[in-house]
Order: structure tokens, then C-alpha cells, then sequence
């Protein structure tokens, strides 16, 4: 296992949005390492969640890392709105740019982390390529488009063929996980080489700060 720091990052996709201010404040509490905001724009993804207002507002009640999951077509078109509202890390998918490089470049030119994310059915191939340019590598364990959706255990063999692939080429590039985690499943993936982890439904349901600690126990003894 890698000796990468364990890293938490709670989906706010699940998070009660009347009380928003308070869940942030919540899960930073608790020991949240991240604030994963997931952006869908209704084209790449069947839904259209939020953007730069909610990012803004969401800002001023945590200083805590923004992981931004960007789900949208030709992401290079927002990428200093994105920064701008306060983004610290911003992943596109390899599926939705026209010029990969190109995009991972403005997001490293704007002062921000860049990573690149790749859908279930999406080989390990075709990032490969991009490995060396990114902080970290999002990895896919649903469709993306919705909360709450099951884990798909194939994607622990993607994390793990990217894990060696990062270790033969001396890289120690973090590997983010998302979708489906839970404290059931969790272990697992941390077994096979993750070391960011998504969590929006496990968290935001039921108590949330002791849901944090919960994840953060189980990551605590890897
Ligand atoms: O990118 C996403 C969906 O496209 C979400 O980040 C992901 O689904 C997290 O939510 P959950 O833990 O409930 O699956
Ligand atoms: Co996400």
C-alpha cells in the first residue's frame, strides 16, 4: 500500500443545501481533508447540478481543499471561472476534451491542481498518456450523473492497474476514488491503492460528523 496520505473528501452532491453552511462546517470539523463539489451540465451527464455561485457561497464557510469533479463537455471553456470561484483541484474527464493536454495545461497555468478523470468503461489506455502531467487520478467506480448509485467492484482493478502504472514510472501521483464508497467497501479500496476518497451518500445520510469519523477510523489504519 502506498504510503500516501489517506485522504477524505465528502460529495456535497448529497449534502442537505438548506443547510449547506452547516454541513461544510460539519464535515471540516470532523476531519474532511476535502469539499468534493461534483459540476454537471445536463450534456456530458443526464443531470445538471450546480456551478460557480454555489462554489462562491460554499467557500466562505470552509478553507478546506475544493475538489472540483468537473462532468461537463469541453471543460477548457471554464476552467478560470472554475478557479475563480474558488476551486484548489480540478478534474476533467479524459472522455469530454477535445485537447487533454491542452486543458490540463490552463488548469496548471491558473495556479491549481489538475487531475483527469476516466468513466467505468473507459480503459486504463486512455490516460495513460496524461499520467505524468496530473496531481491525481480520479477514478470512476459508477456511471457518473447521480448520487447514491452502487459501487462497481471492477474499479478496484482499475486503481490497482494505475497504482503500478504510477509506480513504474516513479510516480507517487494520488489516486481519487468516486462513487458508491461506503464504510462497507472501503477497506477494499484502500487495499488496492486509493488514498483519496470520495463519499457523498455515506456521509450526507444519516449523522453526518459521525459518518466522518467512521471513514476516517477505517483510513486511519491503513
Ligand atoms: O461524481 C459523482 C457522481 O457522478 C459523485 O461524486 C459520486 O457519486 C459520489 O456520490 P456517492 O458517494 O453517493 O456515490
Ligand atoms: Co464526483
Amino acid at each position: 500500500m502506498s504510503d500516501l496520505k489517506k485522504i477524505l473528501s465528502p460529495s456535497i452532491l448529497s449534502a442537505d443545501f438548506k443547510k449547506l453552511g452547516e454541513e461544510l462546517e460539519t464535515i471540516d470539523k470532523a476531519g474532511a481533508e476535502y469539499v468534493h463539489v461534483d459540476v454537471m451540465d445536463g450534456l456530458f451527464v443526464k443531470s445538471i447540478s450546480f456551478g460557480m455561485p454555489v462554489i462562491k457561497s460554499a467557500r466562505s464557510a470552509t478553507d478546506k481543499v475544493f475538489d472540483v469533479h468537473l462532468m461537463i463537455e469541453e471543460p477548457i471553456r471554464y476552467i478560470e471561472d472554475f478557479v475563480k470561484a474558488g476551486a484548489d483541484i480540478i478534474t476533467v474527464h479524459v472522455e469530454a476534451c477535445k485537447d487533454v493536454v491542452a486543458t490540463l495545461e490552463k488548469i496548471k497555468e491558473c495556479g491549481v491542481k489538475a487531475a483527469i478523470t476516466l468513466n467505468p468503461p473507459t480503459p486504463v489506455s486512455a490516460i495513460e498518456p496524461y499520467l505524468d502531467k496530473v496531481d491525481m487520478v480520479l477514478v470512476m467506480s459508477v456511471n457518473p450523473g447521480f448520487g447514491g448509485q452502487k459501487f462497481i467492484p471492477e474499479s478496484l482493478d482499475k486503481v490497482k492497474e494505475i497504482r503500478s502504472l504510477l509506480d513504474a514510472k516513479g510516480l507517487d501521483t494520488d489516486i481519487e476514488i468516486d462513487g458508491g464508497v461506503n464504510a462497507g467497501n472501503l477497506a477494499s479500496v484502500l487495499e488496492a491503492g486509493a488514498n483519496v476518497i470520495v463519499a457523498g451518500s455515506a456521509i450526507f445520510s444519516g449523522d453526518v460528523a459521525d459518518n466522518v469519523k467512521k471513514f476516517k477510523e477505517i483510513m486511519g489504519a491503513w
